[in-house]
């Protein structure tokens, strides 16, 4: 059996810890402020935003929240990010993701601040993490590897296959890993015979965004899986990439969705928006 790989107990260990430095930073004036902004009404980034807002506001990261309608065009979001990249006040900035079809999602993105980037998103943050000096990195991929390291599994020399390349997940994760000296493959939708190369991987991570794609047959007995996907299926539950049913005999650990990965990149997100807002003090 699997051991299960606590995302929410892990997560709450890390935002107590928050909490603690956030005060700290109180008594030296310093409220750490993340702006958030949300374009239209995609149900699951109602739910992602209000869980940000909800951990930002328990261990006091001051949390902007700018709503904007479905049509919004992009002078206007442009111009509210610039806004924000003025304000003093204003550690972090956070688009999500996705956009309605309008907006041009990397124009929006290359006009955050780098310095206030607290995705990681930016081609600068980018260009950091593959050159492999300290940067914000992207919150899912940064959460994955704080569940790694609290559970003891040292990616060090371990074969890693990635499915999903996107720039939110895959590619941030490859990077991540690379820097952690595992040997690291990123697989996607025209990689050939995916089951032979995930069944290699002693850590299989899988974003993709289809319900219970991994069974049993792909994952190598022992192995380490990550599922990043979250689907609400009609039964309204949610399902993650992984057949958790199927594969939790098989592996030998494994995030569970909910509680796993969600819960992991948000305390991440918190994580950094506290290290932004440190500048303030040491610049
Ligand atoms: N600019 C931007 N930055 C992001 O970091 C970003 C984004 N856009 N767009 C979408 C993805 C996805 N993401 C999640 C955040 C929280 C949960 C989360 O809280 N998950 C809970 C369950 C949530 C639920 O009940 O639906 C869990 O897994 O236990 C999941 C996914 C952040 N993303
Ligand atoms: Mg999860």
């Amino acid at each position: 059996m699997a051991t299960r790989l606590d995302g929410k107990v892990v997560s709450k260990r890390i935002l107590s810890e928050l909490q603690q430095t956030v005060t700290g930073l109180a008594q030296q004036g310093v409220t750490p402020t993340l702006a958030v902004i949300l374009v239209g009404s995609d149900p699951a980034s109602q739910v992602y935003v209000r869980n940000k807002q909800r951990r930002a506001e328990e261990i006091g990261v001051r949390s902007l929240m700018f709503k904007l309608p479905e049509e919004t065009s992009q002078k206007t979001l442009l111009a509210k990010v610039a806004e924000l990249n003025q304000d003093p006040d204003v550690d972090g900035i956070l688009v999500q993701l996705p956009l309605p079809k309008q907006l041009d999602e990397r124009v929006v993105i290359n006009s955050i601040d780098p310095d206030k980037d607290v995705d990681g998103f930016s081609p600068v943050s980018v260009g950091r993490l593959w050159t492999n000096e300290p940067t914000v990195v992207a919150s899912t991929p940064y959460g994955i590897m704080a569940l790694l390291d609290a559970y003891q599994i040292d990616v060090t020399g371990k074969r890693v296959v990635i499915v999903g390349r996107s720039n939110i997940v895959g590619r941030p994760l490859a990077g991540l890993m690379v820097n952690h000296d595992a040997t690291v493959t990123i697989a996607h939708s025209k990689t050939r015979d995916l089951k032979a190369l995930t069944r290699e991987a002693d850590i299989l991570v899988v974003a993709i965004g289809v319900p219970h794609f991994i069974g049993a047959d792909a994952v190598k007995p022992g192995a380490t899986v990550i599922d990043v996907g979250i689907s609400r299926g009609a039964d309204g539950k949610l399902h993650g990439d992984v057949d958790a049913d199927a594969v939790e005999p098989v592996a030998g650990a494994l995030t569970p969705v909910p509680g796993g990965v969600g819960p992991m990149t948000i305390a991440s997100l918190m994580a950094q928006t506290v290290e932004l807002a440190k500048r303030r003090l040491h610049g």
